[in-house]
């Protein structure tokens, strides 16, 4: 689904912040990525999201070498896969539910045959009375649920989600970690970017680990992934 090969990425003219990336996400696998703050993380997942471009190595996003994509292509690509950014970005002149359902109108659906599906997936996030409410007068873990159930509800191929718990208490963390479990059992890739070691411990699954700008993996076996 996502191979990177020798990836390199620098801001501007400064240092590398990520080097000699390689590695690969399979099709409805489930990974996390973890590291030190400032480790690369979210650069990373930039470059999974295809907002940003490496600046040497090949990165291949569903059997598509994305150096050669025209913008419009990229774009295409992008619908494909779900993300859950660490500043939540919902549109603040949308309610909840338009936020949540507004990728599926950009896919051209109709209301009716989306609109039971929304309203369950905000009750099974907790914010089943913050429906109408506007984003600025949300709480951060809710902003926070309504950009997780907006990156769930088409069903992406694939996944991301930046630091998707880190404005929730134990309990809820534990419940939106199922979620993405249960996405992942129909079909979805997951990967997702946490500091938090609780959260590691509540699913066996492959680590991806960010340190300095290099990766290492971690299977979930505990051993060294000999794959890549
Ligand atoms: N737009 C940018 N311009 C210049 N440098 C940047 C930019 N974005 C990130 N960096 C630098 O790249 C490095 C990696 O940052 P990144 O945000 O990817 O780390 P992270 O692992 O996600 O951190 P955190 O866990 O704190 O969110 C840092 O040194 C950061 O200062």
């Amino acid at each position: 689904m996502v191979r990177f090969e020798n990836v390199g990425l620098r801001y501007g003219l400064g240092p590398e912040v990520l080097r000699d990336l390689t590695f690969g996400i399979d099709p409805h696998s489930f990974q996390f990525l973890t590291g030190p703050s400032g480790a690369g993380k979210t650069s990373l997942l930039k470059l999974l999201f295809l907002s940003l471009r490496p600046t040497r190595g090949l990165v291949t996003v569903f059997d598509h070498d994305t150096a050669r994509l025209t913008k419009d292509e990229l774009s295409i690509l992008r619908r494909r896969i779900g993300i859950v950014f660490q500043d939540f970005r919902l549109l603040d002149h949308l309610t909840t539910y338009e936020n949540v359902a507004l990728p599926l109108r950009v896919m051209g659906k109709e209301e009716a045959s989306y609109r039971s599906e929304v309203v369950d997936l905000l009750e099974w996030v907790g914010l089943g009375h913050r429906i109408d409410a506007y984003p600025p007068i949300l709480s951060g873990g809710e902003k926070q649920r309504a950009a997780i159930a907006r990156a769930v509800i088409v069903r992406p191929e694939m996944l991301l989600a930046d630091e998707p718990t880190g404005n929730v208490d134990p309990p809820l963390a534990k419940r939106l970690l199922r979620l993405f479990v249960e996405l992942n059992r129909t079909g979805t890739a997951v990967l997702i970017a946490t500091h938090d070691l609780s959260l590691l411990e509540q699913v066996e699954a492959r680590r991806l680990i960010i340190q300095q700008g290099s990766i290492s993996i971690i299977d979930p076996n505990g051993e060294e992934d000999e794959r890549w």
